[in-house]
C-alpha cells in the first residue's frame, strides 16, 4: 500500500532513473483499457468522463487502446485548462487521430453524453489530486454517473474520494471497479469494491534508492520565524573539537535556524573560534562526564533535535554520561561516533537515528557484509532488534527501521576523508527537525553524498569535509 505523497516521490524517482511520467501515463492508460475489456466486449459503447489533470490524462491514453470499441472521450471544462503537459499532449493526440471527443463546459451538456445508454463509464475526473469536495461540473457529473445502472470503472480512485483515507468531503463516484497503479492505496481498502493494481513499469529501484523525489516537501512558508525550521543541540567535543563544529555548521547549512553546542569548557573557545554562528554552552571539565548530564538534559529539553557524539571520545566517564543522558532524554536524537556503542544497552524513550560506519556497527553488535543487498538485510534486522533507525555509511548507505529499508547511492571514494561523517550527522539532524526518522536519514545520506559529489568535481581526492558544507545548498537545489 502506498500513500499519495509517497507515490508522487516514487514517480519523481522513476523519472530520475529515466522513466518519465509520460511513459507511466501510457502504461496507466493501457491498464485502464485492459480492465474495461474485462467488463464489456468490443463494439460496446464506452464513455470516458475526464478531468483536466493527469487522472484525465490516463483516460485520454486509454481511449487510444480501445479502438475496437465505440468510445467517446468527454472532458469536463475547457481543454485549454488542462493542467499538465503530458495530459494535454495526450488530449491533442486524440484530436490529431480524429477520435471522438466532447467538451462539457456546462452541467447541461452532461445530458448529451447519454450516460445511461453507455455499456461502461470510465471515471477519470479526479485522482490523487483532489482537494475538498468536488466542485462543478465534477459534482454534477458524479451525480449523473451515480444515477445510471451502467458499470463504472474508476481510474486510480473513485473521483471525490481521498486515496489516503477513503473519505469523501462531498459527493463521490460510486464505482464498481477501480484500477489503480503500482500499488494499492490505503483509502481503497475501506470501499469494498474490486481493485485491480496495475504494474505500470516503475522499477523497485524507484522505491529502494533515495532520489530527488524524496526531497519533495521541503518548501519554506513565506512567513516563517526563527525556530520554525529547527533548533538543534550538538553534544560533542573534548578530545576533538573539529567534529562538533562540522556537525553544527552542516546543520545550519542544511536549514536549521539555531544550533547550540554543549561542550567541555576546555574546548569551548576553540569550538567558538570556528564560527560565530554557533551558540556555545560550556560545561565544566575537559570531557563530557556524569556531572554535566543534568545541565545537558536541561539544554536538550529546549531543542527539536540533539546530535550526540561528534568528538566526544570514548573515555569510560564519557560513555557513562552518554548513557545517563539518553536514559533521561525522550526527544529526537542523532547518535554518532563513540556515543553509538552505548545505544544497544541503554533504556531510552528517545527516538534515535544512529549513524555508524561499518566498524561502528560491528562495535554496536550488528553485522555487515561486502554484498550491499545482504548488508541491507542485516542492517534491517539489527534496526528492528534495537528498535531505532539506522543509517549505515558505505559506498551504498543503508537506511533502515523495522518497516522499510532505503539505499542511498550518492557519494564517492573522496569522502573517506575525516569529518564527512560529522557533516552527515549535522545534515540528518537538521532534516530530523521536520521529517520522520527514516526519511530524515535517507534524505540526509542522499544530500550529503550529493554535496560530496559536487565537491569531488572541483577538488577530486583533495576534497575536505568543509567543502561538503559549502555545497549543501546546491545539493538540495538539484
Ligand atoms: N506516479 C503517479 O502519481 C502517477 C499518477 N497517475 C495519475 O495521475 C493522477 C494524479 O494526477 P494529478 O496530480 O494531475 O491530479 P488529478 O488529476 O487527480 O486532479 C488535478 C486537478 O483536479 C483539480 N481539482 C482538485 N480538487 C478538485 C475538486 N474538489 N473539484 C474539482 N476539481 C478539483 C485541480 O485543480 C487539478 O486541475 C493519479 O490519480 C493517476 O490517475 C498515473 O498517470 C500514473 C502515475
Ligand atoms: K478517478
Amino acid at each position: 500500500m502506498i500513500r499519495a505523497d509517497r507515490m508522487a516521490a516514487v514517480d519523481a524517482n522513476a523519472a530520475a532513473l529515466g522513466i518519465p511520467r509520460k511513459q507511466l501515463m501510457e502504461s496507466s492508460g493501457n491498464a485502464v483499457a485492459r480492465v474495461v475489456r474485462t467488463e464489456v466486449d468490443p463494439g460496446s459503447r464506452i464513455v470516458l468522463v475526464c478531468g483536466r489533470g493527469n487522472n484525465g490524462g490516463d483516460a485520454f491514453v486509454a481511449a487510444r487502446f480501445l479502438g475496437d470499441y465505440d468510445v467517446e472521450t468527454a472532458i469536463l471544462g475547457r481543454p485549454a485548462a488542462i493542467g499538465t503537459d503530458i495530459a494535454r499532449e495526450n488530449w491533442d493526440a486524440l484530436q490529431e487521430a480524429d477520435l471522438p471527443t466532447t467538451t462539457i463546459t456546462d452541467t447541461i451538456h452532461l445530458d448529451g453524453l447519454a450516460l445511461e445508454d453507455a455499456d461502461c463509464i470510465v471515471d477519470a475526473m479526479l485522482g490523487t489530486g483532489v482537494t475538498g469536495a468536488l466542485r462543478e461540473p465534477e459534482a454534477s457529473a458524479a451525480r449523473a454517473i451515480n444515477a445510471t445502472d451502467t458499470p463504472v470503472v474508476s481510474v486510480d480512485v473513485p473521483s471525490g474520494v481521498d486515496a489516503d483515507t477513503g473519505d469523501a468531503a462531498g459527493v463521490a463516484v460510486d464505482a464498481d471497479h477501480v484500477v489503480t497503479f503500482h500499488d494499492s492505496k490505503p483509502g481503497l481498502e475501506s470501499l469494498d469494491i474490486p481493485v485491480t493494481v496495475a504494474d505500470i513499469g516503475i522499477p523497485e529501484a524507484a522505491e529502494l534508492f533515495v532520489g530527488p523525489g524524496d526531497l519533495r516537501g521541503r518548501g519554506r512558508a513565506a512567513e516563517s520565524h526563527k525556530g520554525d525550521h529547527g533548533e538543534l543541540l550538538v553534544i560533542g567535543g573534548g578530545p576533538y573539537t573539529g567534529a562538533p563544529a562540522l556537525s553544527a555548521q552542516a546543520a545550519l547549512r542544511a536549514g536549521a535556524d539555531l544550533v547550540h553546542v554543549a561542550c567541555p569548557a576546555s574546548v569551548a573557545a576553540q569550538i567558538q573560534s570556528y564560527s560565530e554562528n554557533l551558540i556555545v554552552h560550556p560545561f565544566e571539565g575537559d570531557r563530557f562526564a556524569p556531572r554535566a548530564v543534568d545541565t545537558v538534559v536541561d539544554l536538550a529539553a529546549e531543542q527539536d533535535v540533539v546530535i550526540c557524539g561528534p568528538g566526544l571520545g570514548s573515555h569510560d566517564e564519557t560513555l557513562a554520561a552518554v548513557e545517563s543522558f539518553l536514559e533521561s532524554y525522550s526527544g529526537r536524537a542523532v547518535v554518532d561516533a563513540d556515543a553509538l556503542s552505548v545505544v544497544p544497552r541503554v533504556e531510552t524513550d528517545a527516538t534515535l537515528i544512529c549513524t555508524p560506519h561499518q566498524g561502528e556497527l560491528i562495535k554496536m553488535g550488528g553485522e555487515t557484509d561486502d554484498d550491499w543487498e545482504r548488508r541491507a538485510e542485516l542492517v534491517a534486522e539489527f534496526a528492528a532488534e534495537i528498535g531505532q533507525t539506522l543509517l549505515v555509511k558505505g559506498a551504498y548507505d543503508v537506511i533502515a527501521d523495522s518497516d522499510e529499508t532505503r539505499i542511498s547511492r550518492t557519494g564517492n571514494p573522496g569522502m573517506t576523508v575525516g569529518g564527512t561523517g560529522d557533516v552527515l550527522a549535522g545534515v540528518v539532524g537538521s532534516l530530523f527537525t521536520g521529517r520522520e526518522p527514516r526519511d530524515a536519514a535517507a534524505v540526509g545520506a542522499y544530500i550529503n553524498g550529493r554535496a560530496g559529489d559536487l565537491a569531488f568535481e572541483e577538488a577530486g581526492y583533495g576534497l575536505v569535509a568543509t567543502d561538503l558544507i559549502e555545497r549543501l545548498q546546491e545539493a538540495f537545489e538539484q
